[in-house]
């Protein structure tokens, strides 16, 4: 298209974040969608909210069709640096010393509780049971 695309921060591109003024980044490359804001099928709010970030992942989960993708075309005014974008933060299991519940003094206190009303029951009719049958 002849002459090179600007090249955005993601700081420059935060400033950009309110309704009448929107900018979203989607797949490494810098829209302002201002003008369709109103019209958008999905409504303004999920746009704002979709500011100041890589917004591919919201656009994405989606599944805008086509014809959306096209639309957004229209909206092009440059690319993102993608080193300010931040890395996504890897999720990692919370380290538990204790994720063995079964040997925790909690969950033997509980089964005593459960056990020992049991057991005293299952002796009562045990008991029963037996003098019944010597008095038979
Ligand atoms: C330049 C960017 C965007 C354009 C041109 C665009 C365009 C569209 C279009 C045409 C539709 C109708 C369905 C379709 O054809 O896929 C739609 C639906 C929708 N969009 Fe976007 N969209 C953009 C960005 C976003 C972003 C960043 C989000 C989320 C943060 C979003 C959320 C939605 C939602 C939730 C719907 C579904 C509405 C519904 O079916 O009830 N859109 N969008």
């Amino acid at each position: 298209m002849g002459g090179e695309s600007k090249v955005f921060t993601l700081a420059e591109v935060s400033e950009h974040n309110h309704h009448k003024d929107c900018w979203l980044v989607i797949e490494g490359k810098v829209y302002d969608v201002t003008s369709y804001l109103a019209d958008h099928p999905g409504g303004d709010q999920v746009m704002l909210s979709a500011t100041g970030k890589d917004a591919t992942d919201d656009f994405e989960d989606v599944g805008h069709s086509t014809s959306a993708r096209t639309t957004m075309e229209g909206f092009y005014v440059g690319n993102i640096d993608i080193s300010t974008i931040p890395t996504k933060v890897e999720f990692t299991a919370p380290k538990q010393a204790n994720n063995s519940q079964d040997k925790s003094p909690e969950f033997i206190i509980k089964l005593l509780k459960f056990l020992v009303p049991l057991l005293i029951l299952g002796l009562a009719v045990g008991i029963r049971f037996y003098t019944k049958s010597l008095s038979a």
